[in-house]
C-alpha cells in the first residue's frame, strides 16, 4: 500500500476519556443567515483546556448562566471538510487497509450541517467523498480492492440504497454473534466518478423507486460504508476493514419542528437517535452488555463499532442559538465523562463520577452534581427560556407515557401506582391482556386511594405527576381499555345510544355498577385542585426519568413557550373524554355489538390500522340465540394474547407462565426480523410451542383473568 503522504503530519486523533471520540463542528452561516442580518455571529463559544480538550459553550440571551460542555475537539465555522477530513479520517484510512474498522457518525439538531459535512455539497466534498478520494489514491494495483455499500435506516427498516428496488435488508446473526446484513448490495468502485454516480447520483437518491409500505415524508439515516479488500488471498476477497459514514436523522423537539408535521416520525426517529446513543455509550464505557438491538444503525455498524476499532462522533452545532442543538451537545458531551460546568454564581460543585448516558436514568446530565439529587437542581444547565421557577413540565402537550419523579418522591410513587416509568407501557400491555376487568378495579381503587388521601397529593408534586402521567398515558397509549371505546364511540355513538341494544348485559356487578366515570372525573378535580397548588409550589423542574427522555429532556427548554395548555386544562379535556366515554353506557371493558352489521372492526382499523379488527371486542356480548358468544371471547383473548407477544418486552414475556428466558430471548430476536411476527397461535409453534401447550397457556390466561 502507497504511504499516505500526510499521515506522519497529521497529529493522530486522541480520545479524551472513553473510546468514542467527540467531535464538534460550527456550522458556517447560511446564505439566509447572512441575510437576514448583517452582523451574523455564532453564540458558541470554544475554550481549549489543553490536553487535546475542549469546551464550548453558548451565549444565551435568556440567561445569566453558562455551562461548558467538554469535547475531544471543535472545528469553527472557518473551516472546512478537508480541515476535518485532514485530522479526524486520513490518519484512520491506512488502519482500515491493516483491518481496523472505523466509524463517523454525524450527530445534530437539523439543519446543523451533518449532510454537508459526510456527504457533499456541490463541489465541497463531505468526509465520506475525500476519504474514497483517498483510499482509491491508496488502493495498491492487485493486492486491495474496493466496494461500498449505501443504506438508508427509514422507521426501523433498513433499505439497500444501491439495490434499484431498494430492497429490505435483513440483519442476521450467527451463533458466533457474527452479523450477515443479508441483501445489502457491495459494488466495487474503482474511481471517483463511479463512486459519486453511487453516492450523489440517482441510484442513491433519497427516495426509493419502491414504494414503502407507509406514505409518510421521509427522514431517515443514511449511511456509506466503504469497504476494503484484500484480493490477494484469493477468489473471495476477505473484508480488511470497513469506514462507515453515518449521516444521522436530526435531532429535533416536536414541539419545535421545523415543518410542524409529522410528530410520530420525530418521535421515532428521536427514540432511535436515543437508542443508537446508548449503544454509543455502552462502546464508550466497555460495558459488557451493550445493547445493539435496540438500534437498527447499531446492528448495520455492529461489526465494525467493537474491539478496537475507532469511532468518532461529529456533533454538528448551529452556530445561532437553538435549544436542539444544545440538547444534541450535552448529550454527546456525555461521552466525555465529565457533566457540564456551571460557571455562573449558580455553579454547583461538579463531582467526578460517571455521567450515565442511559436515558431511562435519572437525569444524567446532572447526576455527576453533587447536589444533583437535590431537587432544586434544574436539569437544563441553559435553557433557551429558563424554566420558570413555577414550572412544573407536566402541561407538555404531547402525552407522557413517563413518570417523571424526583428521587424523594419515586418511592411514595412506586407505592401508589406499581409502574415503574421505564416500564409504563410494557406493564399497561400486560394488564391489558389480562385484565381490562382488573383495570377497571385498579382505577377504581386509585381514585378511591386519592380521595382518602387528598393531603398527600395536595402535597406531593411527584404523585400528582405521576397520576396524571398514568391517566395521559393510558388514555393515549391505545393500551388502555378506554380507548377503543372513545375510538368505537365516534363511529357508532348515534347507533348505540338510539338502540336498546346497546344496553350492557352486567356480567360483575360490582364492576359494573362502579361508575368509572365519575370517580375518574372526582379524581381528575381533585388533581386539578391540587394542580394550582402544584404549580405555585413546585420551584424547581423535576427530571424526567424515562425511555423517551431525550425528547422530554428537551421539551423542558420550551416548557415557557407557552404552547401548551395548563394542566388543569388537559385535566379537564381528559375527564371530558372520559364522560363522553361513559356517558354511551359502555360498560368498562366490555363492549356489545348490536348485531353483526356494526362495523366495530372498521373503527379499530381505522385507529390503529395493523391492530387485528377483533381485538378490543371483549365480546361478552349475546348473540342472535342469546348465548354468550364463547367464540368471541376466545378469539379476543386470542388477539391480546398475540398481541402482547409482539410487544412486551423481556421481563414481561418471562413472567407469563411457558415462556422462559430462552423463549423470550428467541421472541425478540423474531421481532428483530419482523415486527409482528405472530398473527396466529399457529405462529407460536416458531417458538417451540406445540398446539398443546398453546391451548394450555390460553386456559392458564383465561383462569387467572377470572380468578
Ligand atoms: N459548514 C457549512 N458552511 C456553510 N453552509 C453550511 C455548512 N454546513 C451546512 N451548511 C448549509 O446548511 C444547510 C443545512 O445543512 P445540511 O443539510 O447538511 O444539514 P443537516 O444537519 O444534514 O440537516 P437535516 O438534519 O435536515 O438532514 C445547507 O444549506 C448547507 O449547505
Amino acid at each position: 500500500m502507497a504511504a499516505l503522504s500526510s499521515r506522519d503530519r497529521v497529529k493522530p486523533c486522541v480520545n479524551v476519556g472513553g473510546k468514542v471520540r467527540v467531535v464538534a463542528r460550527i456550522r458556517g452561516f447560511r446564505d439566509q443567515e447572512l441575510a437576514s442580518s448583517s452582523d451574523a455571529v455564532s453564540v458558541i463559544n470554544v475554550r481549549c483546556l489543553g490536553d487535546d480538550k475542549v469546551a464550548i459553550s453558548f451565549d444565551d440571551p435568556a440567561s445569566s448562566r453558562r455551562n461548558e460542555y467538554m469535547v475531544d475537539c471543535c472545528y469553527g465555522q472557518s473551516e472546512d471538510n478537508a480541515a476535518i477530513f485532514l485530522k479526524e479520517v486520513k490518519p484512520r484510512i491506512s488502519k482500515a487497509f491493516d483491518g481496523e474498522s472505523s466509524t463517523f457518525i454525524a450527530f445534530g439538531a437539523r439543519g446543523s450541517g451533518k449532510t454537508y459535512t459526510i456527504q457533499a455539497a456541490d463541489e465541497n466534498f463531505g468526509l465520506g467523498m475525500l476519504a474514497m478520494e483517498e483510499v482509491l489514491k491508496n488502493v495498491e494495483g492487485e493486492r486491495h480492492t474496493v466496494a461500498v455499500s449505501i443504506y438508508e435506516v427509514l422507521q426501523n427498516h433498513v433499505y439497500d440504497l444501491l439495490d434499484t428496488n431498494n430492497k429490505e435488508v435483513q440483519i442476521l446473526e450467527d451463533a458466533q454473534g457474527k452479523v450477515t446484513l443479508k441483501g445489502l448490495s457491495k459494488v466495487h468502485v474503482k474511481s471517483m466518478a463511479e463512486f459519486q454516480k453511487l453516492y450523489c447520483g440517482e441510484s442513491s437518491s433519497k427516495k426509493p423507486t419502491k414504494k414503502l409500505p407507509l406514505e409518510l415524508p421521509r427522514r431517515s439515516h443514511k449511511a456509506l460504508m466503504i469497504h476494503i479488500l484484500a484480493s490477494d488471498e484469493g477468489e473471495n476477497a476477505k473484508c480488511a476493514g470497513t469506514l462507515n459514514f453515518v449521516d444521522l436523522a436530526g435531532y429535533e423537539n416536536t414541539r419545535s419542528s421545523i415543518d410542524g408535521t409529522n410528530c410520530v416520525e420525530v418521535k421515532q426517529i428521536n427514540k432511535s437517535l436515543n437508542a443508537l446513543l446508548n449503544v454509543i455509550q455502552a462502546i464508550n464505557a466497555s460495558e459488557s452488555r451493550v445493547p445493539y438491538r435496540e438500534s437498527k444503525v447499531a446492528r448495520m455498524l455492529q461489526d465494525s463499532v467493537g474491539g478496537t476499532n475507532n469511532i468518532s462522533m461529529l456533533v454538528c452545532l448551529n452556530p445561532l442559538f437553538c435549544p436542539d442543538t444544545l440538547h444534541a451537545i450535552t448529550l454527546a458531551s456525555r461521552l466525555k465523562i465529565m457533566k457540564p460546568v456551571t460557571m455562573s454564581c449558580f455553579a454547583k460543585k461538579p463531582s467526578n463520577s460517571r455521567v450515565p448516558m442511559s436515558l431511562d436514568k435519572t437525569d444524567p446530565g446532572v447526576s455527576s452534581c453533587s447536589t444533583a439529587k437535590k431537587p432544586t437542581t434544574p436539569r437544563y444547565p441553559l435553557s433557551a427560556k429558563k424554566p420558570s421557577s413555577s414550572c412544573v413540565p407536566l402541561s407538555a402537550n404531547k402525552p407522557n407515557p413517563g413518570v417523571s419523579v424526583s428521587s424523594s418522591t419515586k418511592k411514595q410513587t412506586n407505592l401508589r401506582f406499581p409502574l415503574s416509568a421505564k416500564k409504563t407501557n410494557a406493564v399497561v400491555k400486560g394488564r391489558k391482556l389480562f385484565g381490562g376487568v382488573g383495570q377497571a378495579k385498579g382505577i377504581k381503587e386509585q381514585a378511591l386511594s386519592m380521595e382518602n388521601n387528598e393531603s398527600s397529593i395536595m402535597k406531593s408534586e411527584g404523585d400528582t405527576t405521576v397520576a396524571t402521567s398514568i391517566m395521559k398515558s393510558e388514555i393515549s397509549s391505545g393500551d388502555f381499555m378506554v380507548v377503543p371505546y372513545v375510538k368505537e364511540e365516534k363511529c357508532s355513538l348515534t347507533e348505540a345510544s338510539s338502540s336498546s341494544a346497546s344496553v350492557p348485559q352486567p356480567l360483575d356487578e360490582e364492576i359494573l355498577e362502579y361508575d368509572a366515570s365519575k370517580e375518574m372525573e372526582s379524581l381528575v378535580m381533585k388533581l386539578e385542585d391540587t394542580s394550582v397548588e402544584t404549580q405555585n409550589t413546585c420551584t424547581e423542574f423535576i427530571p424526567y426519568a424515562n425511555v423517551d427522555n431525550m425528547e422530554k429532556e428537551n421539551n423542558a427548554l420550551h416548557a415557557n413557550e407557552g404552547q401548551s395548555p395548563p394542566l388543569s386544562v388537559q385535566l379537564k379535556e381528559m375527564a371530558k373524554n372520559l364522560q363522553l366515554t361513559f356517558n354511551a353506557s359502555t360498560p368498562l371493558c366490555i363492549s356489545r355489538p348490536l348485531d353483526a352489521k356494526i362495523e366495530v372492526g372498521n373503527c379499530v382499523e381505522a385507529v390503529e390500522p395493523k391492530t387485528p379488527v377483533v381485538a378490543h371486542n371483549m365480546d361478552l356480548s349475546i348473540c342472535e340465540s342469546g348465548t354468550f358468544s364463547k367464540h368471541g371471547i376466545k378469539e379476543s383473548l386470542v388477539q391480546d394474547y398475540l398481541r402482547f407477544l409482539n410487544s412486551a418486552s423481556k421481563d414481561d414475556l418471562k413472567s407469563i407462565r411457558g415462556i422462559g428466558e430462552k423463549r423470550a430471548t428467541y421472541i425478540l430476536d423474531l421481532r428483530e426480523e419482523s415486527p409482528e411476527p405472530f398473527k396466529s397461535l399457529d405462529d407460536l409453534q416458531d417458538i417451540g410451542l406445540s398446539a398443546k401447550q398453546v391451548k394450555k397457556m390460553i386456559k392458564n390466561v383465561a383462569s387467572d383473568l377470572f380468578a
